[in-house]
């Protein structure tokens, strides 16, 4: 059977693809193997970030295979949103860098997966929205909590609660993207973005992804407290000294996370 999330690495990259013809949609099936595939890198030491992109030219994905939903059998729409609740907040606690490839339409559960990523980079094409309320349903796989912070109250419902799809630039000018490419050039450029990461400590990429993603939930003074533990966590690292010393002895350092 044709795996709904392929996977491959490219060098420390993981490269996940969302292939669930016509339009990449989510399944309880395709949702736990993401949750699954997370775990498992978390575990490889070789990958560094992640990469999420659709199959094809049309979609990135358009949220939650909707067939699921016109019976309207509450267990099979709890199975769906627990998997998605589980399957994003893996994505979002990946201890590396994890950048969405928008290729195409990313809508509903398609564009909460691009929100539960680090970073946005969209295909000129690319078009986004959170239509749920549309077929009578809600974004319940984090969109009405993630996408105000990164767009503001506002915005936030003009996509929810009116329905407005954006294209690539007018999602850029509100920084739900940060990055607008051709058309062809968004894998290459999500790929040379999240190689970047190669060069910094895993060990303090982990810590502040963390230390930035719980600035949302907790108060400033609590906040600045954890980031100070959390630098003197890294001087129980080998990494810590390897990253001071390779600087000055001008040569790259090699790490090893531990
Ligand atoms: C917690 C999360 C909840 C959710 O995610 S709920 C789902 C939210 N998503 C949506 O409501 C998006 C639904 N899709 C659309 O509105 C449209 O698609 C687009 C605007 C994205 C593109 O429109 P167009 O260019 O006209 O393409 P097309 O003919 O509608 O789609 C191609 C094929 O893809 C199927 N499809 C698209 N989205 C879904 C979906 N979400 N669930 C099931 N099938 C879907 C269509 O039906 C069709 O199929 P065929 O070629 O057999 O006619």
């Amino acid at each position: 059977m044709t795996q709904k999330i392929c996977f491959t690495k490219q060098g420390q990259v993981a490269l996940l693809t969302m292939n669930n013809p016509p339009a990449n949609t989510w399944t309880v099936d395709s949702l736990n193997r993401l949750a699954t595939l997370v775990d498992e890198l978390n575990g490889d030491d070789d990958i560094r970030s992640l990469v999420l992109t659709g199959e094809g030219e049309k979609f990135f994905c358009a949220g939650a295979e909707l067939s699921v939903f016109a019976d309207g059998d509450k267990g099979k729409a709890h199975a769906m949103a627990q998997a998605f609740g589980r399957a994003f907040e893996a994505l979002s606690e990946f201890r590396g860098l994890s950048v969405a490839a928008i290729n195409g339409y990313a809508m509903g559960g398609g564009l909460e997966a691009a929100l539960a990523c680090d970073l946005r980079i969209a295909a000129a094409r690319a078009v986004m929205g959170l239509p749920e309320a549309r077929v009578g349903l809600l974004p319940c796989a984090g969109g009405t909590q993630l996408l105000p912070h990164l767009v503001g109250e506002a915005w936030a419902k003009r996509l929810i609660l009116c329905g407005e799809r954006l294209g690539a630039d007018q999602a850029q000018a509100i920084g739900l993207v940060e990055e607008v490419v051709s058309n062809g050039e968004v894998l290459t450029r999500a790929l040379a973005l999240a190689e970047r990461v190669e060069g910094q400590s895993p060990g303090s990429v982990a810590a502040c992804k963390r230390l930035i993603q719980s600035a949302r939930r907790r108060p400033l003074n609590e906040g600045r407290v954890r980031e100070r533990d959390a630098f003197m966590a890294l001087f129980d690292t080998e990494d810590q000294r390897e990253g001071v010393n390779a600087f000055l002895k001008k040569r790259e350092p090699q790490w090893r996370n531990r």
